[in-house]
């Protein structure tokens, strides 16, 4: 995956003092009173801003959290709760900024959360204008959010366009990495269970799935869609009848493969949306007008339960039913200890699905444990996720425009060895020289920075492609008379392209 790696950056000294906006995906579950229920997209997020903290970087973070409407902010839209739980995970105040669009209070070493980024006007359809605004808040995009990653909005898409330096965050690369690596040759039986209540995302999702699993179940809102194009009543069920061909789609696809959905032969239903509804478990066909089905019933459940007992490998995204009430919680606890028991291969993900794995205490049991729910189902259907679209379309000019001409090298130092020894002395010194030139122009000190650029003007012409060459030369030469206005701004377009020559060399000394 050709993306430019926080971490990289990091360890090349080029976050010190550098303002860097992280996109986290800390959209966790909460109960009514707003208490998270589940916090394993927070602790998730701690070793990236961690590592931002620890190199020395001013710090944003940011989140959305549920569905908000933009320009309407409400106290339950709020990542106050989510601020405190990672306060209390890093041991240290996390203060939450609103109205931040227009401009952040944030000093080397400090750490501030930036309050949902879905109330702001323009970010789900990623404004441009939104969009440059975000990136004129840092020096560096981190994405993070793999949770988020299938979306393109203004904090996951249109900032990457724009910051000066976009790049991936630990977790996001850990898990696309993880996830490639789990699904590249699934033990068959390979069976997903899709279900929740985002029925419109997933359902999509649903025919690609078809092409590539063996077993597909569904359940929550998902199940019911199915359900109505089965020709089954569903009363006031939570579904999707717009999707109701896709379903069906979905249904021929699989059968034409000589699988099956199974749809629920008895479901759990309820009159009103409420924990303390009265659960009335009846047959699939007994649906009355008035009724939600919030579960699926017991029998379907066992069926289900036998399927995944008998899988390869299981992949699983959504509560099989109203979990969090006790009275509809049986579904998806039946569900939970089959994978548990199954010695199948599992691979779990979604932020409901996270609480309903901690709920039934199966996290020990589950093979690899996503933060990514509709996420890591798109990269299932083998899509290339707009996070990582994007962020290698941002590496690229570093890769071509500061690229290491190794013919030349070779050819100006008279052999691959001549060149492989220049190149450890200048990996050295760039290393260090690439902060210090940043440095020094945070502090004004323009000759520092123009010593160190000649330094560079001298050697640069023996392995670099000329371009790089003479922005190097012309940046010095500017350098030499014009205040740190001038230069700055010209640094900071060649710093990116500085760094990845610097990765390039390095891949390549130390390749053998
Ligand atoms: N039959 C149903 N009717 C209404 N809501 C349901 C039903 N079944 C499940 N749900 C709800 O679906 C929610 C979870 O769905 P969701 O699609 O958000 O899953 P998830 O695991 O969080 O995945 P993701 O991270 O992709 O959102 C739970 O809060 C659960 O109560
Ligand atoms: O919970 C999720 O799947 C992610 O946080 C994405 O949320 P979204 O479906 O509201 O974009």
């Amino acid at each position: 995956m050709n993306v430019i790696r926080f971490s990289d950056l990091c360890a090349n000294g080029q976050v010190a003092g550098k303002r860097v906006f992280i996109r986290a995906d800390l959209n966790v579950p909460q109960d009514k009173e707003g208490h998270i229920t589940e916090d394993t997209r927070i602790r998730a997020s701690v070793p990236c801003i961690q590592m931002a903290l620890a190199a020395g970087a001013a710090v944003m973070v940011t989140s959305h959290l549920g569905r908000p409407t933009e320009g309407e902010f409400k106290p339950e839209d709020s990542l106050a709760p989510v601020a405190q739980r990672l306060g209390e995970l890093l041991g240290r105040e996390v203060p939450v900024i609103a109205n931040w669009v227009d401009g952040v209070e944030v000093q080397p070493g400090q750490l501030v959360m930036l309050e949902n980024c879905r109330v702001n006007v323009g970010e789900k359809k990623n404004k441009e204008e939104l969009a440059r605004k975000l990136a004129a808040l840092c020096d560096i995009f981190v994405h993070d959010a793999f949770g988020t990653a299938h979306r393109a909005e203004g904090t996951t898409y249109g900032i990457a366009q724009y910051a000066p330096i976009a790049c991936a965050g630990p977790l996001l690369a850990a898990e696309i990495d993880a996830i490639n690596k789990a699904l590249a040759n699934p033990k068959r039986p390979l069976v997903a269970i899709v279900a929740g209540s985002k029925v419109s995302t997933k359902l999509s999702i649903l025919q690609a799935l078809a092409k590539n699993v063996d077993n597909l179940i569904v359940g929550g809102g998902i199940a019911n869609t199915f359900m109505l194009a089965a020709g089954l009543k569903i009363g006031k069920s939570l579904a999707e009848p717009s999707l109701v061909g896709e379903a069906t789609a979905v249904i021929e696809a699989m059968k034409a493969r000589g699988a099956d959905v199974p749809i629920p032969t008895d479901v759990v239903t309820a009159k009103t949306f409420a924990a303390d509804a009265v659960a009335t478990v009846k047959a699939a066909t007994d649906v009355a007008d008035d009724d939600l089905i919030l579960d699926i019933g017991p029998q379907t459940a066992a069926k289900l339960a036998e399927q995944l007992k008998a899988a390869g490998t299981i992949v699983w995204n959504g509560p099989v039913g109203v979990f969090e009430f006790a009275a509809f919680e049986n579904g998806t606890k039946v569900i939970a200890q089959a994978i548990a028991e199954s010695s199948a291969f599992s691979i779990a993900g979604g932020g409901d699905t996270l609480a309903a794995i901690a709920k039934y205490g199966i996290e020990k049991d589950i093979g690899y444990i996503s933060t990514g729910g509709g996420a890591f189902l798109e990269v299932l259907e083998g899509k290339t996720l707009p996070a990582f679209e994007i962020l290698q379309r941002r590496a690229q000019p570093v890769a071509v425009a500061a690229s290491l001409d190794t013919a030349r090298g070779i050819g100006m130092m008279g052999s691959d060895a001549g060149l492989r020894s220049i190149l450890k002395t200048v990996l050295e010194s760039m290393t260090g020289d690439l902060p210090a030139i940043s440095a020094a122009l945070d502090k004004a000190d323009v000759p520092s920075a123009n010593r160190l650029l000649h330094a560079m003007k001298g050697y640069l012409p023996i392995f670099a492609v000329d371009a790089l060459s003479e922005e190097v030369a012309h940046v010095e030469w500017v350098s030499k008379t014009e205040p740190v206005e001038t230069v700055a701004p010209l640094y900071a377009a060649l710093a990116p392209k500085l760094a990845g020559l610097l990765v390039e060399i390095r891949t390549y000394v130390t390749s053998s």
